[in-house]
């Protein structure tokens, strides 16, 4: 019996399915692509500033070692558990071999409310989750990075944890930390600049100006407001929508950018920002503009919304918001060009693997080379999914799963994993 479960996990499983069903992947090897390699569960003690003692659950889950060290960000966030944090090591396995680097895929997290925690209840919580991985992570085994939740600081306190224990410095156990320790130029932007450089493709593909155009971003923390930042700033682009988990907003003459940078580096989210333009959460995605961004959680557009969306783009920044139901319905529409999430959001991964082989090299790269190196992966990767799609007839999504699962089959096959 599996100790995975809800709803999240059986999404991963469905579209495995459905990907195993086109390429032939026979019965009796599926659950040696599809299950994790292993499942970490750790309690996390924590004093908290109040005087009491609190007890959160952590989870790393590593889904497979075959073509080197597993990859993949840790998230805090309150309602996390081990089927959620699978499904996302799962996704980090395609989406790593689909971008060609030589990694496997791993999650983890701590459910946790990081919006209510102090400073140094975020820093005890951070170090001890750390602490308790220690036997199972390294250079060379599973490397984290940040993901909902986390950022730079949370993996600076990741890497002293470590390397306090190790005794001596050892900058590549985490991605995504700051640049002054290690980190490499470019990756807190990169996740957002890649998702702006695939919807500036897509545009192209679809014929579409960019200075014409009009977007809705869901979310606005690392990956949604680098995505709106570029899209505005870089490319001309209005924004008509935004939201974050307290509020959302709507104006189809755009939503001032800058002025929602300030508010939020001060408030820290977008509650209060505006009266006139505030909609209901619920409506945000089913507005109209050229390009939807959702940049927040999993299983946003489902059965239920799916045939109202009103874009020409659906660019996917968050790791699974689409439901296969929704999926189904957006084939059969067949008027959006759809940029799946292994293959949108994967710039964090990539800049994760130029700054883990930076770190290994000790030689560290300009921030040019660091995004032109970015966008020529992302190119050949986009290229390579829309060609197969069109050979095969099948959507994106399809496609590019198909193009990674292929690469850890062949692993195994290889290694002699597979009879
Ligand atoms: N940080 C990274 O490099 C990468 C992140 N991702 C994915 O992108 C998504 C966002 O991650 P980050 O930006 O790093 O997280 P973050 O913690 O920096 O920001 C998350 C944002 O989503 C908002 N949010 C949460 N629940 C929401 C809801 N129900 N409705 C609207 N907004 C909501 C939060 O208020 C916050 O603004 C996640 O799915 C993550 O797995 C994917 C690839 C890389
Ligand atoms: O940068 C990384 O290693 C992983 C980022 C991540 O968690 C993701 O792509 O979902």
């Amino acid at each position: 019996m599996s100790i995975y479960s809800g709803p999240v996990f059986a999404m991963a499983q469905e579209q495995f399915n459905l990907v195993a069903d086109y390429i032939g992947i026979e019965s009796e090897h599926r659950d040696r692509l599809l299950y994790p390699k292993r499942a970490i569960s750790v309690s996390i003690p924590l004093h908290t500033d109040d005087g009491q003692t609190k007890v959160f659950q952590g989870y790393r889950v590593q889904h497979h070692l075959t073509l080197g060290p597993t990859k993949g960000g840790t998230r805090f966030s309150p309602q996390l558990d081990v089927g959620e944090v699978a499904a996302l090591a799962i996704w980090m396995s395609w989406k790593c071999a689909l971008a060609g680097l030589p990694y496997g895929g791993a999650k983890g997290g701590v459910a946790c409310d990081p919006n209510s925690l102090s400073v140094r209840e975020l820093e005890a919580v951070s170090r001890r989750y750390m602490q308790e991985m220690i036997p199972f992570v390294g250079p060379n085994t599973d490397v984290m990075a940040p993901d909902m939740g986390t950022n730079e600081q949370v993996m600076a306190w990741f890497m002293d944890t470590y390397s306090m224990y190790k005794g001596h410095a050892i900058n590549e156990i985490v991605t995504g930390k700051p640049v002054a320790i290690g980190g490499t130029a470019g990756r807190r932007e990169a996740t957002g600049r890649g998702v702006a450089h695939l919807v500036k493709r897509a545009l192209e593909s679809i014929q579409l100006d960019s200075s014409r155009s009009t977007a809705i971003v869901q979310g606005f923390g690392n990956v949604g407001s680098i995505s709106a930042y570029i899209l505005a700033r870089e490319m001309g682009v209005k924004i008509v929508g935004l939201s974050d988990h307290t509020a959302a907003y709507y104006d189809p003459a755009g939503l001032p950018i800058d002025v929602i940078e300030r508010y939020v580096a001060e408030k820290r989210n977008l509650a209060g920002w505006s009266n006139e333009s505030a909609i209901d959460p619920s409506e945000l995605l089913t507005r109209e503009c050229d390009i939807l961004i959702p940049a927040a959680t999993e299983q946003v557009i489902t059965a239920t919304n799916a045939s109202r969306l009103s874009c020409r783009i659906l660019a996917e920044g968050a790791n699974g918001p689409t439901t296969p139901d929704a999926d189904a319905i957006i084939e059969e529409r067949g008027d959006i060009f759809v940029l799946p999430d292994i293959l949108c959001n994967s710039g964090g991964v990539i800049v994760s693997y130029f700054e883990w082989v930076q770190d290994l090299q000790r030689l560290f790269w300009t921030e040019k080379e660091v995004n032109d190196r970015l966008k020529d992966i992302l190119n050949v990767t986009l290229d390579r999914v829309i060609r197969r799609a069109r050979k095969d007839g099948i959507s994106h999504r399809v496609a590019a799963m198909a193009i990674g699962i292929e690469k850890v089959r062949e692993g195994k096959k290889l290694r002699g994993l597979f009879p």
